[in-house]
């Protein structure tokens, strides 16, 4: 069963104006025997700030790896600003590339580079923006993701938890993208590192526009900075709504989740 908790957000056709940045249609992902994905669709518009949450081993980070062409789904379609991700030419798939960044659970920085040379990557691989600009490039990038420019000649080995995540960040934002896709961002961190992330993410949002589409675990996250937020449970989205309204579903790992913090407004 589906709880759509929120006004129905499929049908473009009644809102006009929206977009969808990200569409995943009856998306099924199998690992030999074992199903993950059952049948998985949603929508992300341009402008939200979207949460997936789900247990452990739901199929989070598969998803998010099929949206973003890195894995492929065994059935359904996934499109990204509106070009399927999977019949996507070599071209498309490369402009594509240019408009989302990803920020991966363990920061996924190349370890023998310097943070500014982590940032110079996807620029110098992307972009034709001359030698002399991609210092000064990336020190607006390492200010946006609240880094002080002396982080630049670091090596991330040289980082704590929190300021590795921004550096990875950072080098999400190298390319202006339009979605940012942010896998657990705050895991690791301590409460006051992961509030000041949130915030950090909310202003992105809010400031520049950029869509934000995350997987996590933190109740915090949710209830401080997420609009809108996505259910996966036995290989269905089984909610999607705003989080006050998502946590009244009547389900067993829905009740335990929202359950865990008795600190948290019901
Ligand atoms: N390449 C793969 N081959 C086989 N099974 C896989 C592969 N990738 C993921 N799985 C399985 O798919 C299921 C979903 O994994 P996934 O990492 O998406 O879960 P998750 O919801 O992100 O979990 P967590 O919250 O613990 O990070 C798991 O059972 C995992 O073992």
């Amino acid at each position: 069963m589906n709880h759509l908790v929120a006004a129905p957000r499929a049908d473009p056709a009644a809102s006009p104006a929206r977009e969808a940045v990200v569409e995943v249609d009856a998306v099924v992902t199998r690992f030999g025997a074992s199903t993950v994905h059952d049948g998985v669709s949603f929508r992300v518009w341009r402008g939200e700030v979207v949460a997936l949450i789900g247990g452990s081993g739901s199929g989070k980070s598969v998803l998010l790896r099929e949206i973003i062409g890195l894995a492929r789904p065994t059935a359904g379609r996934v499109r990204l600003f509106g070009t399927d991700v999977w019949t996507a030419s070599e071209q498309e798939l490369k402009r594509m590339r240019r408009r989302f960044g990803m920020l991966f659970q363990d920061g996924a920085l190349f370890s023998s580079l310097s943070v500014a040379e982590n940032i110079a990557v996807p620029i110098k691989e992307h972009t034709d923006v001359p030698e002399a600009l991609i210092e000064p490039l990336v020190r607006i990038k390492l200010a946006m993701a609240g880094l002080p420019s002396s982080a630049a000649d670091k090596m991330p080995s040289e980082l704590s938890g929190g300021m590795r995540k921004r550096a990875a960040l950072a080098r999400a934002l190298a390319l202006e993208p339009e979605i940012l896709f942010l896998d657990e961002p705050t895991s690791g961190l301590d409460p006051i590192s992961a509030r000041s992330f949130d915030r950090l993410i909310q202003l992105l949002n809010r400031d520049l526009g950029i869509t934000v589409f995350i997987v996590t675990h933190d109740l915090d996250t949710l209830y401080g900075i997420i609009q809108r937020v996505l259910v996966l449970s036995d290989g269905k989205i089984l909610a999607d709504g705003p989080v006050r309204e998502v946590a009244r579903v009547d389900h067993p790992w829905v009740r335990e989740y929202f359950h865990s913090r008795q600190d948290l407004p019901r």
